[in-house]
């Protein structure tokens, strides 16, 4: 099924980037840790939706998201990756090279927060930016949230992955898993906050382990 639709919508009309995809989860297996296809495939489309350019991406891992937006903007768009680890993005820096996108990212390795921080004392930075993907450390995405705000242009998106954590977030505590209850705790506070946002227009998907689309509004 998940084939079925990877192969009849987006994809068609991009051959390379599922063939491109395809290799970096053949060579690479624990990417497909990462963002799941399908979360990929309305990733794809959004990107395209809001006619994203420049775009920011918060947990890099070995790329298969990065390698997607890389792919989908345009030959001058720009992604500005952040990750704590540079020996991860390096598995999948040679698809990326392959794929003929290296161009278009601007690979930051580091804690993400200063990097925002620092964005933000760029003058031109403030409602620059099309798009942002959030897949990193679940204690600190509402901080990531404020920041992000700034950042993106109105109208412009963001995307939080894993709002479901496991199906814990609609789970009775005892249920949960010890190592789970921290991400849920997090998560449960992260998805009550963005419902309750004036500021965004929210849409949570049930695909993979749940992504939440936030559209800035004012
Ligand atoms: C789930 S993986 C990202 C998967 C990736 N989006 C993909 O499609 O494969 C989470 C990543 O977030 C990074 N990370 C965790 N905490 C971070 C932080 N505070 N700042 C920057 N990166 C962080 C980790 O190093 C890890 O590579």
């Amino acid at each position: 099924m998940r084939q079925y639709l990877l192969e009849t919508s987006v994809y068609p009309r991009e051959p390379k980037p599922l063939k491109e995809l395809r290799a970096v989860t053949a060579t690479h297996p624990r990417a497909m840790m990462g963002t799941s296809p399908d979360s990929g495939q309305l990733m794809a489309m959004l990107l395209t939706l809001v006619n994203a350019k420049r775009t920011i991406e918060i947990g890099v891992f070995t790329g298969y998201s990065l390698l997607l937006t890389a792919l989908t903007i345009p030959d001058d768009g720009k992604i500005t990756a952040i990750d704590l680890n540079w020996d991860t993005y390096e598995i999948g820096l040679p698809i990326i090279k392959k794929a003929g996108v290296e161009h278009k990212i601007n690979f930051i390795q580091s804690e993400a927060l200063p990097v925002l921080d620092k964005l933000l004392e760029t003058s031109d930075s403030e409602g620059s930016f099309d798009f942002a993907f959030v897949d990193a450390d679940k204690i600190n995405y509402l901080n990531y949230h404020e920041r992000l705000l700034k950042l993106l242009r109105v109208g412009g998106i963001v995307v939080y992955d894993n709002t479901l954590w496991g199906g814990t977030v609609a789970m009775p505590e005892e249920s949960v898993p010890e190592w789970m209850k921290p991400g849920q705790h997090y998560t449960i506070e992260l998805n009550k906050s963005l419902a309750a946002d004036p500021r965004i227009q929210i849409s949570h998907a049930p695909l993979g382990d749940g992504i939440t689309i936030c559209k800035r509004l004012y």
